[in-house]
């Protein structure tokens, strides 16, 4: 005789089917929308940021992205749009406890010191946060030997490590950075940088809004541009800019040399300038064309990389609207 096979509680089942689900995008929102009078700040804006996933936010100033930074955390309340933040409303205490924020603008009480600020949001969050962990992570922001000093006789870049501590203390799963480097010197960029890095190694979504573009270029895996409060493109960095191509500077040139040259990529020719569009991101495509290029008793003068920055990208994305920026 067969048994059946044993019923399961409608509410395990229902755990088990949301266990096997991809988890949640750490950030969710559509159709944000928010005005301050009449005039527009944000319009129909949505974008995601998914789990471990590093996503910069672009556009000239005044675009809207503080505004929608606040809006996804709650802190502005939007005219109309959803936000989700690791899966919930982002009015709920259980995500935002999961998010970490440095927001653009802030100021931490002069009088306490910088272990008193990370211990006072250590306890704010709720987080069990140890001693030594909260001591890791103001020497992970440089701020090791300033532990006992008061935040009050801080630099502006120092106080905004201190800024980055308060955001990661309690090892959120998404961090949103608001300006993070506006204040630090180029040793402190190269260090968030990698500290951002560091947070995408280990699983944690990052939002970083920052005019540093070669900054987002390095460490984003996609870009959202605002523009007057709409999003004026999204992408991967490969999606904006096209694929990768090289510059060739050659002479003495054989017969067949365009076919191996058209087996890298397709080439357009200008004079002695030859330019491949290189078909993906294979790393020892431009190695191997060269060493036969050289065997085929090519003279080669120069290898350029090329692609357009993100920087013109931006730009170009910008310009391209004849309006004028709203006053
Ligand atoms: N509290 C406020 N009251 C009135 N207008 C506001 C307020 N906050 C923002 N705005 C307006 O909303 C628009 C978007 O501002 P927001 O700060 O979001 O831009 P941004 O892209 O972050 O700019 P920036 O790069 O200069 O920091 C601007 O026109 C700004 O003047």
């Amino acid at each position: 005789m067969t048994r059946a096979p044993e019923a399961r509680a409608p509410e395990t089942a229902a755990a088990e089917l949301l266990a096997g689900l991809p988890p949640s995008p750490a950030v969710w929102c559509t159709g944000l929308r928010k005005r301050y009078g009449r005039r527009p700040a944000v319009e129909g804006v949505g974008l995601t940021v998914g789990r471990g996933e590093v996503v910069g936010l672009l556009g000239p100033n005044g675009a809207g992205k503080t505004t929608v930074i606040k809006m996804l955390l709650g802190l502005v309340r939007p005219d109309a749009g959803e936000v989700l933040l690791l899966g919930r409303p982002a009015t709920d205490p259980a995500s935002r406890a999961r998010v970490g924020y440095l927001p653009e603008l802030f100021r931490y009480q002069p009088w306490l010191t910088a272990a008193e600020v990370v211990d006072l949001h250590v306890r704010l969050s709720g987080a069990d946060v140890s001693a030594a962990d909260r001591r890791a992570v103001l020497t992970q922001v440089g701020l090791g030997a300033r532990t006992g000093d008061r935040a009050g006789t801080f630099s502006k870049g120092m106080q905004q490590r201190l800024g980055l501590a308060v955001a990661l203390v309690a090892r959120p799963d998404l961090v949103i950075l608001d300006e993070p480097t506006s204040a630090l010197d180029p040793v402190g960029r190269v260090e968030v940088r990698d500290l951002v890095l560091s947070l995408k190694a280990r699983g944690v979504a990052v939002l970083l809004n920052s005019h540093l573009i070669g900054e987002v270029e390095r460490v984003c895996d996609r870009v959202v541009i605002l523009d007057k409060g709409r999003v004026a493109a999204a992408g991967t960095l490969l999606e904006l800019l096209g694929q990768h191509e090289v510059r060739l500077h050659l002479t003495d040139v054989p017969a067949g040399v365009e076919a191996r040259l058209a087996a890298t990529g397709t080439v357009t020719r200008e004079g002695n300038w030859f330019t491949v569009a290189l078909r993906d991101d294979d790393e020892g495509a431009v190695p191997d064309l060269v060493r036969d290029l050289v065997g085929l008793g090519v003279r080669v003068h120069a290898v350029e990389p090329g692609r357009i920055s993100l920087e013109e990208r931006l730009l170009g994305i910008l310009r391209h609207d004849p309006e004028e920026a709203t006053p």
